[in-house]
C-alpha cells in the first residue's frame, strides 16, 4: 500500500501548515518581480513517492518550482482537477529522427536490422528530414508528458533548433561510427561530435546540454575512442554510448581483449559519474559493480531489447548495486512508439521475468527510473517536485476508464496509464501542452512534414 492512501488523503498543507517557499523567492513573489504559474486543484507526486493534495507554484522566469502544497496565488493557472502532477518523464536514450523509420523494418535482430535496413535508409536523410523527424518525435514527447530526453543522431544542429522551438530540455550529441570508414573520415566524424558538443552546450537558454557520443565499443576504433575521450574530458564534455546491448557485441571484445566490455570502456576512461550508457543488457556482476562504483548511469530500453530480442537487462541487480538506472525508448524504429509510460510498464514486467521474482522492479522503481533516474543520468536538476528543482512537469488525468478506480496512483502510473492520459505538459516553467493542445508546435503541420519526408525515403 502507498504511504498515504489516496482515497483518504488529508488536505495537504492547510492554512498555517509548513510552506516550502524559500525566503528570497517569497520576497520576489511579494514584490511582483517574477511571473508565476500555479497548477491548481490536483494531487502531487512527491519525491518519496507519496501523493498529497496540493498545488505547485512555478517561477516562469527562472523555470524553477518555488513552492509545493499551500501556495501563493499565481499570475496564471493551470487546472489539475482530478489529475496527478508528476515530474515530467525523461526519455534518456533515443534517436528522435528515427520516428521517420517507424515501422520501416521490423522483426529482425539488431545487427541485420542496422546493416540491411536502417543504415542504408539513414544514408539518404537530409538535414531537413532530420528536422522533420525530430519535430515529430518532440510532438509525441510533449503529448505524452516527456519533458527531457537524450538524443544521439546526425545533422544534430537541426535537433538543437527543434528543441529550442518546442521548449523541451535535452542532452544532445552527434553519433560517431568509424567501422568501414578510412582514417580521415573516422577522425572527422569524432571531431564533428566533439565540436558539436563544445559549440551547442548551453543552447536554448540553457535547456540544451551536449555529450560526445561514440556509437558503441565495437563500432568505434580503440585509438580514436581513447584520444577523443581524453579530449572530451579536457573540455568537460560527458560521454554517452551504446554498451552491452547484444551478445554479439560483448563476445568479440571478450575474445579479442580477454576483458569484459565495460572494463575495456573503463580502461579507455569512458566511465565517470557524468557519463551514461544505453542498454547494459549483457553485463555481468563485475560490470554492474563497476558502473555503480563509477557513478555511470545505465539507460534501460526494455521495449527495444524485447523487439530486437537483445535480451533482458539485469535491472533489479543494477538498482540493488546502487547504480543510477534511467529509461529510454531507443529510436521509434525499434519500439515503435516514444511513450515512456509504456517503457515503465515494460521495465516492470521484463524486470520481474528476468529476475523470476514478481516483487522485482516494483511500480515505484519504474516511476523512479522514468523521472529521478533519467534526470540524474542526463545531469538535469529535475525529476522531482520540490522547490528549487526545474519546473518540468506532467499533469496526468486520472478520470479515464482504464484508470478507474484509484487504489494507488503510483501503481497506475507504472501499470495502467498511457501517454495519452497526460493533460498538460510543462517544461522549464513554460506550458508546452494545455488540455492536450500542444502550444509550441503546429501538430498537423509537423505530422504532414514528417509523412512527406518519410515518403521520399528509398
Ligand atoms: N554518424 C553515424 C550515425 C550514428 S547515429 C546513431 C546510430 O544508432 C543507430 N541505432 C538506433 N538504435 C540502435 C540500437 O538499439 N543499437 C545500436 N544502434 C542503434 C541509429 O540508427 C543511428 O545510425 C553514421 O553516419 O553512421
Ligand atoms: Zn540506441
Amino acid at each position: 500500500m502507498p504511504a498515504v492512501h489516496p482515497l483518504d488523503t488529508p488536505l495537504f498543507l492547510t492554512r498555517g501548515a509548513r510552506s516550502v517557499i524559500g525566503p528570497a523567492k517569497e520576497a520576489a513573489a511579494h514584490a511582483g518581480t517574477m511571473s508565476t504559474l500555479q497548477i491548481t486543484d490536483g494531487r502531487v507526486l512527491l519525491p518519496d513517492m507519496s501523493v498529497e493534495t496540493g498545488d505547485v507554484l512555478v517561477n516562469q522566469d527562472s523555470g524553477d518550482i518555488v513552492a509545493v502544497g499551500d501556495v501563493e496565488t499565481g499570475d496564471e493557472t493551470l487546472n489539475a482537477d482530478g489529475c496527478l502532477i508528476m515530474p515530467g518523464l525523461v526519455n534518456a536514450h533515443t534517436h528522435a529522427a528515427m520516428s521517420l523509420l517507424r515501422g520501416y523494418a521490423d522483426d529482425k535482430p539488431l545487427d541485420a536490422w542496422l546493416r540491411e535496413d536502417i543504415w542504408p535508409a539513414e544514408a539518404s536523410l537530409t538535414p531537413e528530414d532530420v528536422r522533420a523527424g525530430t519535430e515529430l518525435a518532440l510532438l509525441e514527447f510533449i503529448e505524452s508528458g516527456v519533458t527531457s530526453f537524450a538524443d544521439m543522431y546526425f545533422h544534430e544542429p537541426e535537433v538543437v533548433d527543434a528543441v529550442a522551438d518546442a521548449g523541451l530540455r535535452a542532452r544532445l550529441g552527434h553519433g560517431v561510427v568509424t567501422v568501414g570508414k578510412d582514417e580521415a573520415d573516422a577522425v572527422a566524424d569524432n571531431e564533428e561530435s566533439l565540436a558539436f558538443a563544445r559549440e551547442y552546450d548551453g543552447a536554448a537558454d540553457g535547456r540544451v546540454k551536449t555529450a560526445y557520443m561514440p556509437h558503441s565499443l565495437t563500432t568505434v576504433d580503440e585509438a580514436l575512442l581513447r584520444e577523443f575521450t581524453a579530449e572530451a574530458r579536457e573540455a568537460g564534455v560527458p560521454l554517452h554510448f551504446h554498451a552491452n546491448e547484444t551478445r554479439d557485441e560483448v563476445d568479440p571484445i571478450v575474445e579479442e581483449r580477454g576483458m569484459r566490455p565495460l572494463a575495456y570502456a573503463d580502461d579507455l576512461g569512458m566511465l565517470t559519474d557524468e557519463d551514461f550508457v544505453a542498454h547494459g543488457v549483457h553485463s555481468d556482476a563485475s560490470e554492474i559493480e563497476l558502473l555503480a562504483e563509477r557513478g555511470t548511469a545505465v539507460v534501460h530500453c526494455p521495449a527495444s531489447n524485447m523487439k530486437l530480442a537483445s535480451g533482458a537487462a539485469p535491472v533489479q541487480a543494477y538498482r540493488e548495486a546502487g547504480a543510477t538506472v534511467a529509461l529510454g525508448t531507443d529510436g521509434a524504429a525499434s519500439n515503435n512508439d516514444l511513450d515512456v509510460f509504456d517503457e515503465m510498464r515494460d521495465a516492470a514486467m521484463l524486470g520481474k521475468l528476468a529476475a523470476e521474482d514478481a516483487s522485482a522492479v516494483p511500480a515505484e522503481a519504474a516511476v523512479d527510473m522514468a523521472t529521478r533516474g533519467g534526470a540524474d543520468a542526463l545531469g538535469f536538476d529535475a525529476g522531482r517536485i520540490e522547490p528549487g528543482a526545474n519546473a518540468d512537469l506532467a499533469v496526468v488525468d486520472f478520470s479515464a476508464t482504464h484508470l478507474t478506480p484509484v487504489h494507488d496512483y503510483v501503481s497506475h502510473l507504472a501499470y495502467a496509464a498511457r501517454g495519452s492520459d497526460v493533460r498538460h505538459t510543462v517544461c522549464d516553467g513554460r506550458v508546452l501542452m494545455r488540455d492536450r493542445e500542444v502550444e509550441t508546435l503546429d501538430a498537423d503541420a509537423v505530422r504532414a512534414r514528417a509523412a512527406d519526408a518519410a515518403a521520399n525515403l528509398d
